[in-house]
């Protein structure tokens, strides 16, 4: 057997070649020895340093939330993003509607369905409305198609509790802009998931959400747990969420999360931005809890069965 090729032999101390060049004095000879021995030892702690301050870092952007990707930066217009999901079993449990019920699944970010301008005028209509009531927790909603409103500690039905009143609050206009909108998505969602918009159908709970940092008081303030919509809500097929304030202008934290196993991905809310997807596990997600500001959006869901469908808000 060939010998194996080692590194030169190393001169035993005190002898040889390496011996032979070391300076006469041996203080002088021990001090570039010395002089090594620290800036190794400089150099294992600085890059021991640096791979925790980047462990730390990336925990930092990893680890809360879990979060490790961002689908939809705050910053950024968004044309039209969308990304295809295998679908769940979840779908099979319901009556299939053909040519609705989700084959094809996934989720969508768009900037392009709805103006700033629009988003604007929705999040008036929100205002007004959550500024006769509001819950001593964190997490209110109004909707304008059950008529339900958080006060409190409960729900208050709005158009019984303000009667008449309620004409003074809203007007035609304000409900023609929600049904602009909604009818928008509706169109968002059908191209997306290569379906016919008159397939969907409008279902509840359709619902404006205000959000902020209060404790939550009760469980209806709780929203940010993880979830599947159509466990939650059954008839939704297709959700979508148009946001109504812009991430770390208006709040902070109340990023919405995609979970997946190892990969979660975020959508930073923006105002105008509409964010739909399948509603089924799929597409578990959950939103991040808001630690400053106030936060509003607006959940508008479809569904593929005509039996689950409610009408646009209007005045009766
Ligand atoms: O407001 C959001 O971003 C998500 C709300 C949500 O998950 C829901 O309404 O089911
Ligand atoms: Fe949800």
């Amino acid at each position: 057997m060939a010998p194996q090729r080692r590194g030169a032999p190393k001169a035993p101390e005190g002898s040889g070649t390496a011996e032979r060049r070391r300076p006469s004095s041996m203080k002088s000879a021990r001090a570039p020895r010395e002089v090594r021995r620290r800036w190794l030892r400089a150099a294992v702690l600085g890059a021991g340093a640096a791979l925790a301050a980047a462990l730390l870092l990336w925990g930092s952007l990893a680890g809360e939330d879990g979060v490790t990707e961002v689908l939809a930066h705050r910053g950024e217009v968004l044309p039209g993003r969308f990304i295809e999901v295998p679908c769940s079993e979840d779908y099979n449990s319901h009556r299939r509607f053909e040519g609705c019920s989700p084959i094809k699944c996934g989720r969508g970010v768009s900037d392009a369905v709805i103006t700033r301008e629009e988003a604007r005028r929705v999040r008036s209509i929100a205002e007004k409305g959550l500024s006769l009531g509001g819950s001593d927790g964190g997490a209110s909603i109004l909707d304008l198609h059950s008529g339900a409103l958080s006060v409190g500690k409960h729900f208050v039905n709005l158009y019984r509790y303000f009667g008449d009143n309620v004409e003074n609050v809203f007007s035609e206009e304000d409900f023609r802009v929600y049904r602009d909108v909604r009818q928008k998505v509706q169109l968002a969602i059908a191209r997306a998931f290569g379906i016919s918009a008159s397939s969907l159908y409008l279902t509840k709970p359709t619902f404006f959400s205000r959000i902020n940092s209060t404790a939550a008081r009760t469980a209806h303030d709780e929203y940010w747990h993880a979830h599947v919509d159509k466990v939650t809500y059954g008839s939704f097929d297709y959700t979508s969420l148009l946001y109504l304030s812009d991430y770390l202008e208006d709040f902070g934290g109340g990023r919405f999360v995609f979970m997946e196993e190892g990969a979660n991905r975020t959508v930073e809310p923006r105002a105008g931005r509409v964010s739909f997807f399948t509603s089924g596990s799929e597409n578990l997600h959950r939103v991040e809890r808001v630690r400053w500001g106030t936060r509003y959006a607006v959940t508008i869901a479809f569904t593929c069965n005509p039996d689950h469908s409610i009408a646009d808000p209007a005045f009766t």
